[in-house]
């Protein structure tokens, strides 16, 4: 139809413009005036419901009705008595309620097997025709529950009963009515469809209880429900009250107005037909709209609402269309398709777009989504957790991996991960490290076979992807040269370790420098004559098989062979056992000394023979082990000793290197020295190290700016098992880092920058599981160890006696449980105190010492514990407390920054101020402060008393800025360094 004008129509119908205006508002369209132009959906609608006749169609059931009241006075449709009541019966009306609710429906002729079960119910939704219709057909009618009042009115589809929710509201209202697309329940097939049962007809769905008979549309059409199909409520009857002949199923059924369309669709909603309660319910909650909703006949679009449709609106137009409803269905079986009525042109388009819901949830899915859904199935769960089976499949992880790094491997969320630890006991974050035991416990879990990488592996592969190899000799048998052996010196406490390498050093320096100012650079290099050749070793200055056997737990070896000295005078004692076992899981050989042979009572003989019960039998007992009486003290034997040496190299070992290719080797210790950087003593093991070479060493990186030997000497270059010490690191290495020369910086710098990355995850999974002064009694109890090893350091040798003497007679509660003191000395803490502290799993404790250098982060990086103390009293205390499980919640330090002095300035009344610059951290005014020279605490618990950047006060100053800074100490010197800190509250674990 072409559109026409309003009054054209009234005309045509015999009715004045206003009564047709007043009816598309009941029908939810917005005519401006009767000179407004409607579309022809419209048209239809509108002729279906003041035409007397017309009524009656569609609903089949429902005569009358269907226009509940709208229908211009007179007309009384054929149902009409019964409607009077339409227009209030359902909750409220809302708007126009009294649509003609079910009219619509009535088309659903269908009847269908009345899926509703009770058709009498008939009352609402379409079903509401039923009633008068009863039955009727649409099996709507069979809606069980009358929608809200059934009343009379209701009959037609009572459609209305599509009170709808929204009843009130769009009456007239805007309404899509014109638009066949909209939504709307609008007879277009509004959405509304689903909602109500109305729409039976139409209303998609079939399947959805309330199809009324809309819902003939889905092929359903075998659902019983006639129209509507299946849906019990089907067809108009549905099963909701309201649901009109559609049924709706939809929880909205409950809607009165249902009507026919009311499309169910996918939404649960209602069971089948009648069935749904909440058809029931609703009606009372809601303000069903009065029975006739209208609109909810013509619900019929095709949206699953269904007929209904109308549903939502109160007033819908949906209603008045007779035929409406059903429409859309059209094409399905059981649609209305068959309707004549003109409610099916929309209700064709509406069923184009809108399918019912059911269906197309489903297709919303993508396919991925349907497959991970599918995949899920299988997928073990943990605590609730899905997550897909590893299948066996291996996974390579870094050492000190997260659960991040784990779920990035395996496609997996993290967060699943933290849940499935949770699951298996433990609590972790996704970021943090893990120790090797947990990841490979969460990969059994998950099916995965986890390889644990280890530095060393990763540090290899590191090397190959820049083409280098390290570790092997270049080049062919021909290109080796002999090289010297390298020696480590071990044994007990006291025994004279020290002493002998001072003694060898000072009696025997390379070069015929006997006599000259040697100094400590970690290793050192002698020569002495076998068979009348001159002969090299190397000595690793570094007493105490601690630090041999941190070098070789960070992969390094640099010794070839272990001199033990064994004090005469003392005999084998624990740490000779232990420094045994070292050597001999690193399968070095071992020359053993027997040292203090000038110490009366001394008798080198029980030593050889308590050393067979370890395994070391003397040459002249049948053994192949060297013994040597010295007197480290006197210079006794020494010569002999080297000899030995010598010719155990000899006999056991092939040392050959070619110092023909770029260098490779060790460092055996570093430190930051004042005026010249970071300086490092490298062991060569293999090639030539020269002046200028680009080389890497660990996490460090440079030029070879210059190297020195034992001596001091400038050297410019360095053959194999030669220490030197190197000028020119960006920074400093560890101790057992090894180096290489590599063909330019950037290489250099490009390993150096991922190894310290590297390097940081593995400290980081280390540190969780170090010993500190509060976990200790934790892995007591939990059996991990069975003692607390401790590593003092102090400013005199006087106090760290005292200290260590004091500490030793603790009782620890117990014969199982003990301290061990694993290392002691003078001085700064050193890099190779932390390094002892970290492989033996011990706390230092540092009595007026503070660490050399950036010693405090590495410690911190390597969850080293270190203990301040300035008073011997409290440092017993807290290591007796803890020992006895007693420590409490204390405060613990926070350093806030350090400053060093470059200048004093003497202020009247005020004493000396400390011109300073902040070196790290910041600064703060009232911070607790203390003033460390040389490495050496010289004044502690002092408060910065004021803080001034020019003449200005300042609350803090951060690093780099100059500032004055006022501790109310006087004895203040030049490069003195003020370290800032704060006491924080920390609750024991
Ligand atoms: N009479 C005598 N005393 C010696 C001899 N060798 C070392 N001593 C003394 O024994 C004590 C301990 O010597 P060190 O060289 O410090 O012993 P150490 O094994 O290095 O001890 P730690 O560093 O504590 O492990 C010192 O007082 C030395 O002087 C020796 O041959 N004869």
């Amino acid at each position: 139809m072409a559109k026409v004008r309003v009054y054209e129509l009234a005309k045509e119908l015999g009715v004045e413009s206003k009564v047709v205006m007043a009816k598309l508002r009941e029908l939810g369209e917005f005519v401006r005036s009767a000179s407004s132009t409607i579309e022809a959906p419209v048209v239809r609608k509108l002729t279906d419901e003041l035409k007397p006749g017309s009524a009656g169609s569609k609903g089949g059931g429902r005569p009358s009705s269907s226009e509940s009241k709208p229908r211009p006075r007179g007309e009384s449709a054929p149902g009409e008595a019964a409607r009077p009541a339409a227009p209030k019966p359902g909750p409220k009306p809302g708007p126009k309620p009294g649509p003609k609710p079910g009219a619509p429906s009535a088309e659903a002729p269908k009847p269908g097997p009345k899926p509703a079960p009770k058709p009498a119910a008939a009352q609402s939704g379409q079903g509401g025709q039923g009633v008068q219709g009863a039955q009727s057909t649409q099996g709507g009618q069979a809606a069980p529950k009358p929608g809200p009042k059934p009343g009379p009115k209701s009959e037609r589809g009572g459609g209305a009963p599509k009170p709808g929710p929204k009843p009130g509201p769009r009456p007239s209202g805007p309404r899509p009515g014109n638009n066949p697309f909209s939504t709307q329940a609008t007879g277009m097939g509004a959405k509304p469809g689903p909602r109500q049962g109305g729409g039976g007809q139409g209303a998609k769905p079939g399947p959805r209880p309330g199809g009324g008979q809309g819902g003939g549309a889905r092929p359903q059409a075998p659902r019983p429900g006639g129209q509507g199909g299946p849906r019990p409520g089907g067809g108009q009857g549905a099963p909701r009250p309201g649901g009109g002949q559609g049924g709706a199923p939809r929880p909205q059924a409950p809607r009165p107005g249902g009507g026919q369309g009311a499309k169910p669709g996918p939404r649960p909603g209602p069971p089948p037909g009648g069935p749904r309660p909440s058809p029931m319910n609703m009606p009372s909650s809601r303000p069903t709209p009065p029975a006739g909703a209208g609109r909810g006949g013509g619900g019929g679009r095709g949206r699953p609402g269904g007929g209904g449709g109308g549903a939502p609106r109160p007033g819908g137009g949906g209603g008045p269309r007779p035929g409406g409803g059903g429409g859309f269905g059209g094409p399905r079986p059981g649609g209305f398709g068959g309707r004549p009525g003109g409610g099916r042109g929309r209700g064709g388009t509406a069923g184009a777009f809108g399918r019912p819901g059911g269906p197309r949830g489903r297709s919303r899915k993508s396919k991925k989504a349907r497959r991970q859904e599918f995949n899920d199935l299988g997928a073990p769960s943990f605590g609730g957790v899905k997550i897909p089976s590893g299948n066996g499949r291996s996974i390579r992880l870094s050492r000190g991996a997260s659960l991040a790094d784990f779920g990035d491997k395996i496609e997996v969320n993290p967060a699943s991960l933290v849940q499935v630890m949770m699951h298996l006991g433990e609590m972790v974050t996704a970021t943090q490290s893990l120790p090797d035991e947990t990841l490979q416990l969460l990969g059994e879990e998950l099916k995965y076979k986890v390889e644990v990488v280890s530095p060393e592996d990763e540090d290899r592969e590191l090397l190959e992807s820049f083409s280098i190899e390290f570790g092997e000799d270049a080049g062919t048998d021909e290109d080796l040269r002999p090289r010297p052996p390298v020696v480590t010196v071990m044994g007990h406490v006291d025994h004279g370790k020290t002493k002998l390498l001072d003694t060898v050093r000072n009696s025997n320096v390379i070069g015929g420098e006997a006599g000259g100012i040697t100094q400590h650079i970690g290793a050192y290099q002698v020569s002495t004559e076998v068979d009348g050749e001159d002969r090299k070793i190397t000595f690793i200055d570094t007493p105490g098989h601690e630090a041999f056997t941190a070098m070789r737990a960070r992969g390094a070896q640099a010794t070839d062979i272990a001199v033990l000295v064994v004090a005469a005078d003392d005999g084998v004692k624990p740490q000779t056992a232990e420094a045994i076992d070292h050597a001999k899981a690193a399968d070095v050989p071992i020359v053993v000394a027997v040292n203090k042979i000038d110490v009366e009572g001394a008798d080198p003989q029980r030593v050889r023979a308590q050393l067979t019960e370890y395994g070391l039998v003397a040459e002249e007992y049948g053994g192949d082990v060297q013994f040597v009486d010295i007197s480290a003290l006197r210079g006794e034997n020494i010569d002999a000793l080297l000899e030995s040496i010598v010719l155990t190299s000899d006999a056991a070992l092939d040392l050959r290197a070619n110092p023909g290719m770029e260098a490779q080797g060790l460092a055996i210790e570093a430190y930051l020295d004042r005026g010249r950087g970071s300086t490092a003593t490298v062991l060569v093991q293999r090639g030539t190290l020269n002046v200028g070479d680009s080389i890497v060493c660990g996490d460090a990186y440079g030029r070879v700016r210059a190297m020195l030997d034992e001596n001091g000497a400038n050297v410019d270059s360095a053959e194999p098992s030669r220490p030197v010490q190197v000028l020119g690191l960006t920074n400093v290495p560890s101790a057992g880092d090894n180096f290489l020369v590599v063909k330019d910086d950037r290489v250099a710098r490009q390993i150096a920058q991922q190894r310290e990355a590297r390097e940081r995850f593995a400290q980081q999974a280390k540190a969780t599981r170090r010993v500190t002064l509060d976990n200790w009694q934790k892995t007591l109890e939990e059996g991990e160890r069975t003692e607390l090893p401790l590593l003092i350091k102090g400013d005199m040798s006087g106090s760290v006696e005292a200290l260590e003497e004091a500490l030793l007679k603790i009782d620890a509660g117990g014969d199982e449980v003990g301290i061990r003191i694993v290392g002691r000395g003078v001085g700064a803490i050193t890099q190779n105190d932390i390094n002892l502290a970290a492989t033996s799993d011990a706390i230092i404790i540092g009595f007026n010492v503070r660490p050399e250098g950036k010693n405090s982060q590495l410690a911190d990086r390597m969850g080293v514990d270190i203990r301040y103390y300035s008073v011997i009293y409290s440092a017993i205390e807290e290591v007796e407390a803890a020992v006895k499980g007693l420590l409490k919640p204390i405060y613990e330090e926070a350093t806030l920054g350090t400053a060093e002095i470059r200048e004093i300035f003497k202020v009247p009344k005020i004493g000396n101020v400390a011109g300073s610059i902040v070196r790290s951290g910041i600064v703060r005014r009232n911070a607790k402060a203390r003033l460390v020279r040389d490495g050496v605490v010289v004044s502690d618990n002092l408060t910065v008393e004021s803080l001034r950047r020019f003449k200005d006060d300042a609350t803090e100053v951060r690093e780099g800025y100059e500032c004055g800074i006022g501790l109310g100490h006087n004895d203040l010197r030049l490069e003195d360094v003020i370290e800032v800190y704060e006491m924080r509250e920390k609750p024991r674990d």
